[in-house]
């Protein structure tokens, strides 16, 4: 069997070489006839696959992509063919819920914040929306979920509208990109909806660059208004408008999902996937792939915001990928540089916190640190 794969696909060799011939290809530079012979497609983001590639594929039984996003795939395409496909839907959201926590931590010293004042409002109540209002109720954050099609499917959630969004102090978008229709998210925010922000407002977006006019946003800037951005993701990426980046709070290389659990899980996901739909044995579990972490095991004896910050920033500190991003990604190619070569980052739970008493411990548990007992 032929197995094609993206290189950024982390542990492919792991979970995949026993099934086949396994080829590597680079995302952004691949053409279809390398992909000829392909029995299986794996990717990432950063490969389109539509029709045109998908004809120079004539033995293709599956294509899957280890992300949560599927806006690189054309669905259409692989249904009119009759090739299996799949995503690993869920296998970053912790990742991504925590890059907007450490974002939120360092906002709060930078501003002088105190969180628990705070209403998030969360715009995409799905793997990753849920996340990271699960995170913020442990800490006592307040949030509200929007997630129009979740609420027409019956969610039983409470869900607002869009205005009550607009109320909140922070704005958190985890949409995918959807081009039409009753619920697309292309533009959500647009030149409208960015001149409503008042100046104490943030707006963080860590789910498709498209979501956000990145034009509508720099001229609002330049005519002098000042609320706060988090952008990790960027329209017409690796081509972005650099010109938005001195006005950025905290700017990244689409990194949110990075952790080395969140990659692991992503490609575990489609060696599931591909097995099931094979029938080929599934022996080896994601945590034999995963290295132990090198975090040291740390202490906390209040909740308390600075105490909170240091364990969050222990693992992630969110203020590293920003000055590195802002240093070198108007450099031509270090868009694709700085993901390539992103330095390791472990997920909250890889990191095990001694709590001074229950009611602390629920909180850290719930923030997704591991809880050392006390005695150990
Ligand atoms: N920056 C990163 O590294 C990174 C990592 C993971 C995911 N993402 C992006 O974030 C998106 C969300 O990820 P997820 O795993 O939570 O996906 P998901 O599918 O689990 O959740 C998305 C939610 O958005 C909702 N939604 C769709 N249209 C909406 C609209 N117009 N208004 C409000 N809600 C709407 C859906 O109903 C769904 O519940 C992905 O599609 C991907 O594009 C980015
Ligand atoms: O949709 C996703 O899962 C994320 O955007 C993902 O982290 C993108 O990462 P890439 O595939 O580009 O490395």
């Amino acid at each position: 069997m032929q197995i094609y794969c993206e290189d950024s696909l982390l542990y492919a060799r792991e979970f995949f070489a026993d099934w086949g011939q396994l080829h590597f290809f680079s995302g952004r530079t691949v053409t279809p006839s390398q992909l000829k012979d392909a029995d299986i497609l794996l990717v990432r983001s950063t490969t389109r696959v539509d029709a045109e590639m998908l004809s120079h594929c004539p033995n293709l039984k599956y294509v899957g992509t280890a992300t949560a996003g599927t806006n690189h795939l054309d669905i259409q395409a692989l249904k009119s063919r009759g090739i299996a496909y799949g995503s690993a839907a869920g296998c970053n959201a912790i990742a991504v819920a925590e890059y907007v926590v450490s974002a939120l931590f360092a906002l709060a010293q930078t501003q002088g914040w105190q969180l628990l004042d705070k209403q998030v409002g969360i715009v995409g109540a799905g793997h990753v929306g849920s996340q990271l209002h699960n995170k913020l109720s442990a800490l006592g954050i307040r949030t509200l979920l929007c997630d129009p099609p979740l609420a027409a499917q019956g969610d039983k959630r409470t869900i607002v509208d869009m205005d009550a969004i607009m109320a909140c102090d922070i704005i958190s978008l985890h949409v995918p990109l959807v081009e039409q229709g009753p619920y697309s998210t292309r533009g959500l925010f647009g030149p409208q909806r960015l001149a409503q922000l008042s100046d104490n407002q943030v707006l963080i977006n860590a789910c498709r660059g498209e979501v956000v006019d990145n034009q509508a946003l720099l001229a609002l800037y330049r005519q002098g208004r000042k609320f706060t951005t988090v952008l990790d993701v960027w329209e017409n990426e690796p081509d972005i408008l650099t010109d938005l980046l001195p006005y950025v709070a905290l700017a990244s290389a689409h990194i949110a999902g990075h952790t080395l659990e969140g990659k692991a899980r992503g490609t575990w996901m489609l060696y599931q996937q591909v097995g099931e739909l094979l029938s080929l044995p599934v022996e080896l579990p994601l945590e034999a792939v995963l290295p132990d972490p090198e975090l040291a095991a740390m202490t906390i004896d209040e909740v308390e915001q600075a105490q909170l910050a240091k364990l969050v920033f222990g693992v992630y500190d969110i203020r590293q990928d920003d000055q590195l991003f802002k240093t070198q990604v108007s450099q031509p190619g270090q868009f694709e540089y700085i993901r390539k070569h992103y330095a390791i980052r472990r997920e909250f739970a890889a990191l095990q916190v001694s709590a001074g008493n229950s009611v602390l411990k629920k909180a850290i548990c719930g923030l997704g640190f591991a809880s050392k007992a006390a005695n150990s």
